[in-house]
């Protein structure tokens, strides 16, 4: 049964309050969200979770304004997945591959890790889709701050060009992520700073046009 009782949620940062609401049917409470939450400001080990205490989770819609996309699909299906095929044909992700990442199958693995970790945009988005294990991505919010998504098997998340972010594993690891891409694959990262490449200004202005502007007319 559906129910409409409304909640108060309170988001507490270093710098501000917010209080959102939402329902008892929000997607979070089924497990249907993906955990994201504002990173502490403490440089203990970037496998740990940075949780602030207390610990809030923020919410899709803190992240869609930031243009990150996500999905929950059925890991267990993906070679067979309906609703997996639907996203590739409506977003043109017609390149895929997996990633395994265990230094077994990759080379330069602790040289990977390092890279990834390394705040970076991309000129086109970023698609991962969890498979297996788990990991945290990293993306910056409208106000520099870091908020670190934690990936589960399941979780498809789309990262805008221009975004500034960052993959660590987690301290199980290990993490299987399928790789999704329009055309031929530019894996290439562009190291911050990148304020003047022209793909983060146009990050900027989505930012303040497009989505401010949906935000506005809600
Ligand atoms: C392991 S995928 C995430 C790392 C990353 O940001 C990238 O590949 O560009
Ligand atoms: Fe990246
Ligand atoms: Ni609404």
């Amino acid at each position: 049964m559906i129910s409409f009782v409304m909640n108060l949620f309170i988001v507490i940062s270093s710098d501000e309050i917010e209080i959102e609401a939402f329902t008892d049917t929000d997607e979070r409470r089924s497990g249907m969200a993906l955990e994201a939450w504002l990173m502490d400001e403490s440089n203990e080990d970037q496998r740990l979770p940075h949780h602030p205490s207390p610990k809030e989770l923020l919410t899709m819609d803190y992240l869609a304004e930031l243009g990150v996309l996500y999905w929950k699909l059925n890991p267990e299906n993906y070679e067979n997945d309906s609703q997996l095929s639907k996203i590739r044909d409506e977003r043109g992700y017609d390149y895929m591959d997996i990633l395994d990442l265990c230094p077994e199958k990759v080379s330069n693995y602790e040289e990977k890790l390092k890279n990834f970790f390394t705040e970076h945009i991309h000129k086109d988005e970023e698609i991962r889709y969890c498979l297996a294990g788990s990991g945290y991505f990293d993306v910056r919010d409208k106000d520099d701050r870091w908020i670190r998504m934690w990936m589960k098997p399941g979780d498809l998340i789309v990262l805008p060009a221009g975004i500034y972010h960052r993959f660590t594993l987690d301290t199980s690891n290990y993490i299987k992520l399928m790789r999704l891409f329009v055309g031929e694959p530019v894996w290439t990262p562009y190291n911050r700073p990148q304020e003047e490449h022209p793909v983060r200004k146009e990050y900027i202005k989505s930012l303040t046009h497009k989505f401010g502007e949906s935000i506005q007319a809600h």
